[in-house]
């Protein structure tokens, strides 16, 4: 059954709105043109077209993705110095938790060499659907949409990938059809090369978010980080300091494995906001490890990541005003 086939099926108004509709087996996926339409009547629309193709013999599962006209997307990029200081555990984080601020906001996962979103938000295994050219998002259940390069291609291959490939491949990621989403954060791989510059080059992001541990040594790298950025022309937001201050579960006291205070004081010297201090704590890794981001609940390790995201949230409100 061809495109044409699936769209006779369906009442002519909304036929006409239809940019897509491709089957894959028992599959159905509509791409429609939702300009103009109320947002209290897409869920009417999407309910028409999944009410009218249901009833076509082999048919099981119709989807429906609505782009609608004129979103203006902004992009940040979350970038760390080195690999491991938890900048993938911050984009998740930042991301749900600007979900519950009413921003809507999708994740991509560039991170070649690692990448580790789908375990973050759950959704490992899942496969995105094309339609016609355009990919389309997976949706976790944190109403967080992501697509990952770990949906597109095995670790093994992307190490071998020059910095022009990654960024040809970041493309496809972020020209999907990301619908409503008016924010995408982008999870940079880990480091300060070609692969990064060249990722920043090509897609310009609105702004960016640096993440490092407390430690010296981690801190001179963010710098060269930061450097990567202006060079690249993407405004630095600030500056997130993770794993600070670990608290003894057994008697309370806080130590700091990882150094203290540091990064406030470098974001001090060179003038770059300071956005919030993540505690090193268990709870935060075993969330991570089965894709419950702490800060979809309430719980006290998700409050330091909803006091990021609202810095982040403000910064985006001054820069739209
Ligand atoms: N604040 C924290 N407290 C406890 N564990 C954390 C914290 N932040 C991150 N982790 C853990 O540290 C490990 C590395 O974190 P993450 O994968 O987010 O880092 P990364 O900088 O994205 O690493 P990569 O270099 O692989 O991209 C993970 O096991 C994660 O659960």
């Amino acid at each position: 059954m061809n495109s044409k086939d699936l769209i006779s099926h369906l009442p002519e108004a909304i036929a006409a709105r239809v940019k897509s509709a491709t089957r894959v087996g028992e599959r159905a996926i509509v791409v429609l043109d939702a300009s103009g339409l109320p947002p209290q009547d897409r869920t009417h629309v999407e309910q028409q077209i999944i009410d009218a193709l249901s009833s076509v013999e082999g048919l099981s599962d119709v989807r429906v993705a609505m782009m609608a006209d004129k979103v203006k997307r902004r992009i940040i990029a979350i970038g760390s110095g080195k690999g491991g200081v938890g900048k993938s555990t911050l984009t998740t984080n930042l991301a749900v938790a600007l979900r519950r601020l009413g921003v809507k906001v999708g994740v991509v996962d560039a991170d070649i060499y690692g990448p580790s979103q789908p375990k973050l938000l759950k959704t490992e295994g899942m496969k995105p659907e094309a339609a016609g050219e355009k990919l389309i998002p997976v949706e976790s259940e944190y109403g967080v949409p992501v697509l990952s390069m770990g949906f597109l291609v095995k670790p093994a291959q992307a190490l071998a990938w020059r910095g022009p490939m990654a960024g040809n491949a970041l493309n496809q990621l972020i020209d999907a059809e990301w619908g409503e989403t008016e924010l995408l954060l982008i999870d940079l791989p880990p480091g300060t090369g070609d692969v990064q510059l060249s990722m920043l080059q090509k897609q310009k992001p609105d702004g960016a978010v640096l993440v490092s541990t407390p430690q010296d040594l981690a801190l001179i790298d963010a710098a060269r980080a930061g450097q990567l950025f202006e060079q690249a022309h993407v405004p630095i937001i600030g500056l997130v300091e993770n794993m600070a201050g670990y608290t003894c579960p057994h008697c309370g006291e806080v130590s700091h494995p990882f150094g203290r205070g540091g990064f406030e004081e470098m974001a001090g010297k060179v003038d770059i906001p300071f956005l919030g201090r993540i505690p090193l704590a268990l709870p935060i890794r075993e969330a991570g490890d089965s894709g419950n981001p702490p800060a979809a609940r309430d719980l006290p390790e998700g409050e330091a990541f909803i006091q990021v995201a609202q810095k982040v949230a403000d910064w985006l409100a001054r820069e739209s005003a």
